[in-house]
């Protein structure tokens, strides 16, 4: 599916939830962006840790060598949570509860950075 999308231009988010599936995932050939889930799909519990986990020694390692962009996914809600999965390892977030729940987005994700990111 990674070659496919490759072929059409684009670049496949592939999630990930533990270390198994991380392994596997770190495996693929030509693989770019790869997803850590925060959320347990059986549970639905959530535990930004799990990032961090996931990120530690070896497999931060692979990430940097093969220039892997990971996307810090679920249960981010403050300029705390953000710091957190940056300083993991995480290159981008992706965001629903904390933002949708605003009435105004705009305000919803300054809120989330901490500052004004939109002229960034
Ligand atoms: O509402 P949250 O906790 O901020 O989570 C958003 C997002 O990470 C989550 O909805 C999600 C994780 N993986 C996905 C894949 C597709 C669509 C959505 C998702």
């Amino acid at each position: 599916m990674v070659k496919i999308c490759k072929i059409l231009g684009l670049t496949a988010l592939v999630e990930v939830h533990d270390e198994r599936e991380f392994d596997r995932v770190l495996g693929i050939e030509g693989i770019e962006l790869i997803g850590i889930n925060n959320r347990n799909l059986e549970t639905f519990e959530l535990d930004i840790s799990i990032t961090k986990k996931l990120l530690e020694g070896e497999r931060r390692k692979i990430v940097h060598e093969k220039n892997i962009t990971i996307v810090g996914e679920s249960g981010l809600f403050t300029p705390d949570d953000i710091a957190y999965v940056q300083e993991a390892g995480v290159k981008a977030v992706l965001v629903g509860e904390s933002i949708v729940k605003q009435s105004d987005p705009g305000k919803g994700i300054s809120n989330l950075f901490g500052k004004d990111i939109s002229q960034s």
